[in-house]
């Protein structure tokens, strides 16, 4: 797994051969240390160069070996025995220098990066630190604050960045190994006292003790709860205060804890998750790999509202050339105006030139006549939606593709007004789509295996991750939603706070809770959607049908405050108060404290003691319970597809996998058991009542999170 050449005469040239990414497996290990011992021990090689097979240094450790034993030379001692041997060692970083990779070339004494090369060290994001070495001696090539922040983070930087830095010593737009073997040929010989990292001294950043303080601070609070970016910072304060050899003492006892961890487990599950998604299927047998997408060069956006702005912008930068259409004069004036702010902000921070050049923009719908694909981004409105699907029908190219970015209206009825519905397919979007990683893929029962395929490329080439769903209210994110947020109204007219239910959530990891949550998107969206389903009733009743629908138990606090004018952060108040319309600092709002009690008051409840286990356990083991649902709907082809869709969607804390892969941390028969004691106490819930999918994973013994699909599949023909 690592081959060895001898070239002009005197080059050691060691390839790491382990495809896609050339992970150091054990096996690519091993071939490093042979082909070390023969390159230092061989009298005509006079120096080394490290490089990867296929444009590719190296993506770092093997992530697939962390949950097994490991075997194999380890990577300490194997990077230490490269850095204090007697020849030169060039790392040739083509591609990727990744963690362990990273790692590596660290331990060579120089780096030569090809221009389009990325590095970095992404440990962060699987629950880990750097602890081959990165977190001691990045600091010492780079200085503490910068390798701090590339540490916590886990960003990848880019070849010139790297340069300016001081991680590598050269970038080349050439054949980087060619390059390299230049590099090896001209240093063999020279002194190498000054070329090992480990010798440095790390440079001290002023006011030592205060620099850690306030980094420790700011890493917790956005760590929210995520043991690993704190570790990090605890490896750099060793870094920059003991001796080398301690403080990879400490960044072996720091992995230590972090290797054994749940979060490590929750986040190389998402690693993958994230992946898996790549790989759809549907009830009807599409699938992936035996559907091919259609290119599509040029595509159009109708409708230039917030989302369709976003739409545009990450449509252009994916490099496509786009038709931007809103029939409006003035708001057409103001999208373009927005969209190349975010064009120009966007470039900035990428380090290239805005792509303006690739939107045109228009007030009518004729110059869409010869796109690929058409995005159409209104109003959530049927009707109007409907109007626009004719006329895109009588307008494009018969082969076009229309999607429409919805959060939830029928796909298939949608589908039903253009001329050919297999072309059809919805794109929800979340906001702000140039921002937000996630895209839905949702597939009605019509849409051409090429329709889902092609939508899912071009979410992927918009670099979002796309997950394909199936078509029902709310797809995926949205319905699992909805008991969530049922469960958070059940608990105040119980006696919680919004508070204490957010404050419960928080600590639990998500960014913000429920209710904090529905005064920033609008308490006013989810009162439309309950208007749309007949399930608001106008003014304050407070008869026994007052808190029922349609047979089951219904809280209308939401409606009360919509009709109040309350719609959150827009109007000043909602959940809580803010200084202003559009104000976003929470307040803890005394009114809505007392309209809480009037309302128990009015409807004959009591207030009792609420704990935040009880909040988790309604709110959450309430959403997972309809995660079930879904996956038993085949709305969703298995629990990684919904974990991706929470944790990029929907804030769910990365680090504890996603809601599907929680549960079994949680344990299944537990989830099961406290669904069945809450469905017990409200039997006018059903959201409550453990579904029947649940109860056979149970029944089987809960088999893990990996073999669920399989389980499905065969719970499925067995019916
Ligand atoms: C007793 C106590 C012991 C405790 C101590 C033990 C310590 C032992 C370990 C010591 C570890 C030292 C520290 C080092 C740690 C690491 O290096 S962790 C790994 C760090 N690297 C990464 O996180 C890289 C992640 N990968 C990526 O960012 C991207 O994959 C990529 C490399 C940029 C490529 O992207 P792209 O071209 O878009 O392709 P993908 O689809 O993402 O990937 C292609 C396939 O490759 C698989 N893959 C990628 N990286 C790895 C990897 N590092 N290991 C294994 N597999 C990898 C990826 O999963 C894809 O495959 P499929 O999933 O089959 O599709």
């Amino acid at each position: 797994m690592a081959l060895f050449t001898l070239v002009s005469g005197s080059v050691g040239v060691v390839t790491l051969q382990n495809p896609p990414v050339n992970a150091l497996s054990a096996a690519v290990r091993h071939g490093i240390v042979d082909m070390m011992d023969k390159a230092l021990s061989e009298p005509e090689v006079k120096s080394v160069v490290i490089c990867g097979q296929n444009g590719r240094f190296c993506g770092g450790a093997d992530i697939k070996e962390f949950g097994k034993n490991m075997t194999g030379p380890p990577l300490v001692p194997m990077i230490h025995r490269i850095e204090s041997g007697a020849k030169p060692v060039v790392a040739a970083i083509e591609g990727i220098a990744l963690g362990g990779g990273l790692e590596l070339a660290l331990g060579c004494h120089y780096r030569i990066a090809h221009s389009k090369a990325r590095l970095g060290l992404p440990e962060v994001h699987l629950g880990l630190l750097p602890a081959a070495g990165g977190t001691q001696r990045l600091p010492r090539l780079i200085g503490v604050p910068a390798a701090l922040e590339l540490i916590t983070t886990g960003r990848y930087v880019t070849a010139a960045e790297a340069l300016r830095l001081g991680m590598v010593d050269e970038v080349t737009d050439g054949n980087t190994v060619d390059a390299a073997v230049k590099l090896a040929l001209s240093v063999a010989g020279k002194s190498l006292d000054a070329r090992r990292i480990s010798n440095y001294p790390c440079p001290q950043p002023p006011g030592l003790d205060r620099f850690f303080e306030t980094a420790m601070q700011q890493v917790r609070q956005s760590a929210r709860g995520a043991m690993a970016p704190v570790a990090c910072v605890q490896a750099l304060r060793a870094a920059a205060s003991q001796p080398y050899g301690e403080g990879m003492q400490r960044e072996k006892e720091l992995m230590d804890t972090l290797f054994h961890s749940g979060q490590a487990r929750a986040l190389q599950y998402f690693f993958f998750a994230q992946r898996a998604v790549g790989r759809w299927s549907t009830p009807s047998g599409s699938r992936w790999d035996s559907s091919k997408p259609r290119p599509v060069h040029k595509a159009a956006v109708v409708g230039l509202g917030t989302m369709g702005r976003g739409i545009t912008v990450a449509l252009a930068q994916a490099g496509l050339s786009v038709v931007a259409v809103e029939t409006h004069e003035k708001q057409l004036m103001e999208a373009r105006q927005a969209v190349s702010g975010m064009l120009e902000r966007g470039a900035k921070r990428r380090g290239v030139a805005p792509a303006y050049g690739k939107i045109s923009y228009s007030s009518d719908l004729l110059p869409v006549a010869d796109v690929d694909l058409v995005i159409e981004a209104v109003f959530e409105d049927m009707e109007l939606k409907r109007s626009i699907f004719e006329q895109l029908s009588e307008i494009c190219k018969p082969d076009t593709f229309l999607c429409t970015n919805t959060s939830g209206l029928d796909i298939d009825r949608l589908a039903s007004h253009a001329r050919n519905p297999e072309l059809v397919v919805g794109m929800h979007f979340f906001a702000p789509a140039h921002v937000m990683k996630l895209l839905e893929v949702v597939y009605g029962p019509r849409s051409s295996p090429q329709a889902v395929a092609t939508a899912m490329l071009l979410g992927r080439k918009m670099d979002k991750v796309s997950v394909a769903v199936g078509n029902c209210p709310g797809f995926v994110g949205n319905r699992m939603l909805k008991p969530y947020l049922e469960q958070a109204f059940f608990l105040l007219e119980e006696g919680a706070t919004p508070e204490l239910v957010d404050q419960a959530l928080e600590e639990f990891g998500f960014a913000m809770g429920v209710f904090r949550m529905s005064d920033l998107s609008g308490l006013d969206v989810g009162w439309r959607v309950r208007k749309a389903d007949g399930l608001v009733v106008a003014g304050a009743s407070t008869g026994p049908s007052a808190r029922s629908r349609r047979g089951f138990r219904y809280s209308p606090l939401g409606d009360l405050l919509c009709e109040r004018g309350r719609f959150g952060q827009k109007t000043g108040s909602g959940w809580y108060r803010y200084d202003k319309p559009g104000g976003r600092v929470a307040k803890s709002d005394p009114w809505l404290h007392g309209f809480l009690e009037q309302y128990r008051a009015d409807h004959g409840l009591a207030a009792r003691r609420v704990d935040q286990q009880e909040v988790l356990e309604r709110c959450l083991y309430a959403l997972i319970n309809e995660g079930f649902r879904i996956l038993e709907d085949g709305i969703a082809a298995g629990p990684e597809d919904i974990d991706v869709i929470y944790v990029l969607g929907y804030g769910w804390p990365r680090h504890r996998g996603g809601p599907m892969f929680y549960a079994t941390t949680v344990g299944l028969s537990e989830v099961l058991e406290r669904l069945e004691h809450h469905h017990r106490a409200h039997p006018d819930v059903p959201g409550l009542q453990p579904c029947r999918l649940l109860r056979k994973l149970v029944a089987s013994g809960s088999p893990p999170v990996h073999s669920w699909r399989e389980f499905i599949k065969k719970s499925r023909s067995h019916l």
